[in-house]
């Protein structure tokens, strides 16, 4: 039984390696992985949350960032009601491809889609490490363009929940969920778990570890 649960269907977009899968296990399951193995084709993960009074379920395909997958991305994009572009803020490649996919989402994905722009990786500047792409760059695309804009650290957490906060914020709650679940379709899947999302502000995440 689902009803009363909204569903966001969101896609997670960008470059090789930039943290993608990261960022998304960092939401799902509050971890963080050295060294990840890169994504094949695509994952497909659930995670619940509670914004204010309501349950939202993201639904949240994560796309392989390897160019040899890149012709699968409207597959996953094409019904999406949100989707995360991201970079590494230590690569202009990145930001220079994440680029792309926002004119490719503005051109061919559902009109409305909520966007996010998310400059990963900023715990490498904390400790010392150069950061290549300035965060004023990436502001004023974000502007241009209509897009929520975050830079965010799977490997601390910094921000994580935040995207996905903003991204619940912004899109129209209330509609109950009509069907529980997508096909599996060979991916991996996850349980999801619920936690509650404050919009305090201070970023701060409470786990229920309800699995449900
Ligand atoms: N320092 C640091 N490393 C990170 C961060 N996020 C991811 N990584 C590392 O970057 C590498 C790539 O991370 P993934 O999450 O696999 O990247 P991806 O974008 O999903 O990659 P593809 O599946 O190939 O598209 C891994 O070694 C991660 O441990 C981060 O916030 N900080």
């Amino acid at each position: 039984m689902n009803s009363g649960i909204t569903s966001i269907k969101l896609v997670l977009l960008g470059e090789a390696a930039v943290g993608k899968s990261s960022i998304v296990l960092r939401f799902v399951s509050n971890d963080f992985t050295e060294n990840k193995e890169p994504t094949i084709g695509a994952a497909f993960l659930t995670q619940r949350v509670n914004i204010g009074e309501q349950t939202v379920k993201f639904e949240i395909w994560d796309t392989a960032g390897q160019e040899r997958f890149a012709s699968l991305a409207p597959m996953y994009y094409r019904n999406a009601q949100a989707a995360l572009v991201v970079y590494d803020i230590t690569k202009p490649q990145s930001f220079i491809k994440a680029r792309h996919w926002v004119k490719e989402l503005h051109e061919q994905a559902s009109k409305g889609i909520i966007i996010a722009l998310v400059g990963n990786k900023v715990d490498i500047v904390s400790s010392g490490g150069e950061r290549k792409v300035a965060r004023e760059e990436a502001e004023k695309l974000a502007e241009e363009e209509g897009l929520l804009f975050f830079e965010t650290s799977a490997k601390t957490g910094e921000n994580v929940n935040e995207v996905f906060l903003g991204i619940g914020e912004k899109i129209p709650l209330g509609r109950p969920d009509e069907q529980s679940g997508l096909q599996n379709g060979g991916v991996r899947i996850t349980d999801d778990q619920r936690i509650d999302l404050a919009s305090t502000g201070s970023g701060a995440v409470a786990a229920s570890g309800c699995n449900c």
